[in-house]
């Protein structure tokens, strides 16, 4: 072992020379990008530099070009986060999401935007709308549906009434814990503060560890989590970020029901996406109450083989048309075979709204 400090000393020489190149480049990267942000405000002044449909290609080059050590993801959350401070270097993305601080929805918004992103809390799915509608932030993130419990409806029914586009879409694996803070013990817990989706993913597992103590609803974990920082005897459901922010202790981890437990994440925005090659497309379509409606609108995504991801029903609200569907498809409006489609959905239903074509999410 006598010769392991010069062995050391090499080697973090030979990481120094390398951290040295990785800035150079890094750097190199970041003008090349200002001179992108040039040409394209010299060609039109109120152009948009964040562009998805790049961000999603070159993170999926990286992806795709990467040989480990590292694995493929956590290379491209390295490379999320350079794009994300390139950009700001030109002017930070703006986005509003579903907050309060410390939400999931927050989470999902910087994995997206990157850590250089100026991210807002909205006390509302419709006030994130609002924002972005009103043009105080470039974006937006709402939850639309979780893979346990369902669809968020607020999310859909925000669609109805505005005129705001899908610019892509971010899944979020979710993992509870079981928090309080530092003067509770585990064994005194008689209260649980969660938002009801939360309880509702831990059901079982709140059933066999906690069966007598009471459960709290909230408006979200993040507030659960506010609570128990003050509160003897009681604990809060909420993730990671939560943890953190109120210096929280987790006295159990990971207590979802099921390990799969992910939700699924829209970024809202004023701007059409042009396609990236891996894209989704959604709609909502209203249709008369008539024998077959729904089988004759799907028709022609079968007949065109085109995927179906999602199909959701809301009641109407207008009360002139008796179902409105929102269908979640594979592939970009601009395709051939989408717009064919479209069209044919045209001829059949009562109104078609484009809610946008984005990048399936890549992270
Ligand atoms: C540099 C560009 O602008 C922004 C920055 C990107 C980057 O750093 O790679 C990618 C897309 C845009 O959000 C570009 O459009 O190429």
């Amino acid at each position: 072992m006598s010769d392991t400090p010069i062995d050391l000393d090499a080697l973090r020489q030979r990481i120094d020379g390398l951290d040295g190149e990785i800035l150079r480049l890094i750097s190199e990267r970041a003008q090349c990008a200002g001179q992108v942000a040039k040409v394209k405000t010299d060609s039109d002044p109120d152009a948009v530099f964040y562009r998805p449909e790049r961000e999603a290609q070159v993170l999926r080059r990286i992806m795709a070009l990467n040989q480990g050590p590292l694995d493929a993801e956590e290379m491209a959350r390295l490379f999320r986060e350079i794009m994300s401070a390139c950009l700001a270097l030109e002017k930070p993305v703006k986005v509003a999401y579903l907050g309060p601080e410390g939400t999931f929805t927050q989470q999902a918004a910087l994995k997206h935007f990157g850590e250089s992103a100026v991210s807002l809390p909205m006390a509302a799915i419709d006030e994130v709308f609002r924002e972005v509608e009103a043009g105080a932030v470039n974006y937006g993130v709402v939850p639309v549906e979780n893979s346990t419990e369902g669809v968020v409806n607020h999310t859909l029914d925000s669609f109805m009434d505005s005129s705001m586009r899908i610019c892509g879409e971010v899944v979020l694996r979710i993992h509870h814990h079981l928090l309080v803070s530092s003067n509770t013990r585990r064994d005194k817990v008689s209260r649980v503060y969660s938002h009801p989706q939360s309880f509702a993913q831990c059901r079982k597992w709140l059933d066999a560890h906690y069966p007598h103590a009471e459960r709290v609803p909230v408006s979200s974990n993040a507030e659960a989590a506010k609570l128990v920082k003050t509160e003897w005897h009681s604990a809060a459901i909420a993730g990671d970020m939560a943890a953190k922010l109120y210096d929280l202790e987790k006295i159990a981890e990971t207590i979802e029901d099921r390990p799969d437990n992910s939700t699924r994440f829209l970024i809202i925005g004023n701007q059409d996406v042009p396609a990236s090659g891996e894209d989704k497309t959604s709609i909502v379509v209203a249709m008369r109450n008539q024998p077959g409606a729904l089988h004759d609108l799907l028709e022609p995504f079968h007949r065109h083989q085109i995927d179906l991801t999602r199909l959701e029903t809301r009641p109407s609200r207008s009360g002139v048309w008796n179902y409105v569907f929102f269908i979640d498809f594979s592939g970009h409006r601009d395709d051939a075979r989408v717009a064919a489609v479209l069209e044919e959905v045209q001829l059949r239903c009562a109104e078609l709204k484009v809610l946008g074509s984005y990048p399936v999410g890549v992270l």
